[in-house]
């Protein structure tokens, strides 16, 4: 099966708040919270798929995208290898553009919505990073 390949976002702002939206419920892992982001198209660098995903998605840019892990997982009717960055210097104020309910939440809250399982060492890293710092 081919490997979807996927650029995803952690949009932190100046507080250390993350942006999390909801998947629509028709969509694959539909329902689910998710952080932001899309297919990376073919020949498309992953930062140029990042900008263009919180575009269309939430309407905002951003100044620094920082690698943050890599995560391949097979959901058995799809696989994926997700590309995380986390995302700073934001300019504009998100909105749910696709009509995606938003959230804008502390890495220990993270717990609290429901994930694909592929997002579990992401919650894990920042939920990490979160107590190094504190
Ligand atoms: N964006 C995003 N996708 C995730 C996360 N976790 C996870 O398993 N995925 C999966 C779900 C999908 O199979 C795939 C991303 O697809 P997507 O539906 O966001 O892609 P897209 O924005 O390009 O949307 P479309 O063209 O399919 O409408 O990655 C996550 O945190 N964020
Ligand atoms: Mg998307």
């Amino acid at each position: 099966m081919a490997v979807v390949h996927v650029a995803v976002a952690v949009v932190m702002d100046a507080r250390q708040r993350i942006l999390i939206s909801r998947r629509a419920g028709s969509a694959h892992q539909g329902g689910l919270w998710e952080f932001p982001g899309g297919k990376v198209e073919p020949g498309e660098p992953v930062r140029d798929a990042l900008a263009r995903e919180l575009r269309e998605e939430l309407g905002i840019g951003f100044g620094v995208a920082q690698p943050l892990l890599l995560v391949p997982f097979d959901y058995g009717d799809k696989a994926v290898l997700l590309d995380v960055y986390q995302v700073t210097g934001l300019t504009g104020e998100a909105r749910g553009l696709e009509g995606q309910p938003l959230a804008w939440v502390t890495a220990t809250e993270l717990s609290q919505y429901p994930f694909p399982a592929a997002n579990v060492p992401i919650v894990a890293a920042l939920q990490a990073e979160r107590r190094a710092v504190s």
